[in-house]
């Protein structure tokens, strides 16, 4: 019969990367102690007596943790331990053979980059697929690049598309790590069904760590949060309680104070950082990477814009969104401007890539070149166009393929976390008269979104466009504000100002989808 095997935490070994003074077997056995589900022995230069002997010293190893060990594309070698099983590659022995001199008892798993790759390795029996490679690697040299959780995604829908009705299990692999588990893990569950990958394979991750079992303890943790996250495809029924969950998340900003840490441009920080204050939040605006470490453990939103994007404050920006990705505090993006440049669309699709965002907010431009659509258009920073056909079905879109929350402003800001989407109308024309306006939306989002991120991000994405929209309505009918200059004041005024009654009463939201 064949063994039972648990892809969670997938290690996959490298001799080479072991420091002096350590083994490959103390690596293994800290590693299981951590939590390692399943060993891969990959020893791609040693020679096959070197090999054998390496596998029989691990093999102790997982034998007496009773963790599965499968050997990396030497058959031989595997038939001579015993091994559980084994892991073959595009290019290595076809799966057909290797079953054959295996038998059905073994687990083979086999490595895949394409669609073809999949559907090829799921009817031949694979018992699990490596879809690589994720992210770009030390480790190996890669033939065809990587692909991107949304890329890995791809692949495995359609594994699960042809395996029927009991998918085949897959791992991706591929500079993969604590920092990025849970976003690779959330933004690989298929569209359809919302199925999870099995489990995450490291080399580096573990092997090259300062200590193997706290690697892999807090890969372990990572992985779990992102089973058991809620952050999307929640069913509508969750939808009826919206109002006063709203109601609750403004209430909880002005209670709790949270730490809103914004890397923005210098053109609206100011504003930025009122705004954020007015509405029960503490702004803190630290730009530098070399900093963002220290602050993460105290912030509850980071609240990323590319207003006026330079390398150092990309610098920055990535620094800030691994570490709020592995602590999983919510990340806002404002992609201000996206589709102007090459260089922002480029930037962006590269945060998009390597890191989990758990809201984008932008206007109808942004989003048109993030979704891929010419139906709008970025000039500057203004969205230009004649508006979308379905803006609720736009925003749809971006949600599920980014796996986030959507939130497109505009005359009525649309709101979707890719199963369920609302329009906001509530707003007045002169908060498009300020500059800052849409960044400060950004900081309400931000402010709204901790409390409830790992529940809800919709519900806090909901509430700041509310709060922020209802600020502009109340301040745009004030005697003193006679333009944009005193709607400016006004509007942070009224932000301070709004009470949970009024935004119960006054809020004009719609559910769409
Ligand atoms: C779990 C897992 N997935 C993919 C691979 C890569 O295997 P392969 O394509 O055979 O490349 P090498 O490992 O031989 O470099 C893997 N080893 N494990
Ligand atoms: C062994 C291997 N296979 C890959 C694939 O894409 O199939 S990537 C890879 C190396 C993964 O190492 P690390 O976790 O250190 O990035």
């Amino acid at each position: 019969m064949k063994l039972d095997f648990d892809l969670t935490l997938y290690l996959v070994t490298d001799s080479g990367m072991v420091p002096a003074g350590s083994t490959l077997s103390q690596i293994v056995d800290e590693a299981i102690q951590g939590g390692v589900t399943i060993v891969q022995l990959r020893e791609k230069h040693a020679d096959t007596s070197d090999f054998l002997a390496q596998a029989k010293l691990v093999q102790q190893v997982t034998k007496r943790h009773k963790v599965p060990l499968l050997i990396n594309d030497r058959i031989d070698i595997a038939l001579a331990i015993d091994a559980d099983g084994v892991h073959i590659g595009q290019d290595d022995m076809p799966l057909h053979e290797a079953r054959r001199l295996l038998g059905d008892d073994k687990i083979i798993g086999v490595s895949v980059q394409t669609r073809e790759h999949a559907e090829q390795a799921v009817l031949g029996g694979a018992d699990y697929l490596g879809i690589g490679a994720c992210f770009d690697t030390q480790t190996k040299e890669l033939k065809q690049g990587s692909q991107g959780p949304a890329g890995i995604r791809d692949v495995w829908e359609h594994a699960v598309e042809v395996s029927g009705p009991r998918p085949v299990r897959a791992v991706t692999i591929g500079g993969v790590n604590s920092y990025n588990a849970v976003h690779v893990l959330i933004c690989t569950r298929t569209t359809r069904g919302n199925l999870p990958l099995d489990g995450l394979a490291v080399v580096s991750a573990i092997v090259a760590a300062e200590s193997p079992r706290n690697a892999a303890a807090i890969l372990r943790r990572q992985i779990a949060f992102a089973f058991e996250s809620a952050w999307i495809a929640r069913t509508p029924a969750a939808r009826d309680s919206i109002r006063s969950a709203i109601g609750d998340a403004f209430e909880a900003a002005r209670q709790n104070t949270p730490l809103v840490q914004h890397i923005t441009n210098p053109v609206v920080i100011n504003d930025c950082a009122n705004a954020c204050l007015a509405l029960g939040g503490s702004p803190m605006m630290a730009t530098d990477a070399s900093e963002q470490a220290d602050l993460a453990p105290v912030v509850s939103s980071l609240v990323i814009n590319i207003g006026t994007l330079n390398a150092w404050q990309v610098d920055g920006m990535r620094a800030a969104m691994k570490q709020a990705n592995l602590r999983n505090t919510p990340v806002i993006l404002d992609p201000v401007a996206a589709g102007a440049t090459k260089y922002r669309s480029q930037i962006v699709s590269e945060f998009l890539k390597e890191f989990g965002v758990h809201v984008i907010k932008g206007n109808a431009g942004e989003i048109a070149a993030l979704v891929g659509s010419d139906e709008m258009h970025v000039r500057g920073v203004d969205a230009v166009g004649c508006g979308f056909k379905d803006p609720a079905g736009i925003v749809r879109a971006l949600s599920l393929k980014e796996r986030c929350v959507v939130v497109m402003t505009g005359p009525v800001d649309y709101i979707s976390d890719g199963s369920s989407t609302f329009a906001v109308k509530n707003g007045h024309k002169l908060q498009g008269t300020i500059t800052g306006s849409g960044c400060m939306t950004g900081t309400a989002v931000g402010t709204y979104v901790y409390a409830v991120a790992h529940t809800d991000p919709l519900v806090g994405a909901i509430t700041g466009m509310v709060a922020i929209n209802l600020a502009g309505e109340h301040a745009a009918q004030r005697p003193d504000v006679k333009g944009p200059g005193t709607f400016r004041a006004a509007f942070i005024d009224e932000m301070y100002n709004l009470t949970k009654e009024q935004l119960l009463a006054e809020m004009r939201i719609e559910q769409l989808h």
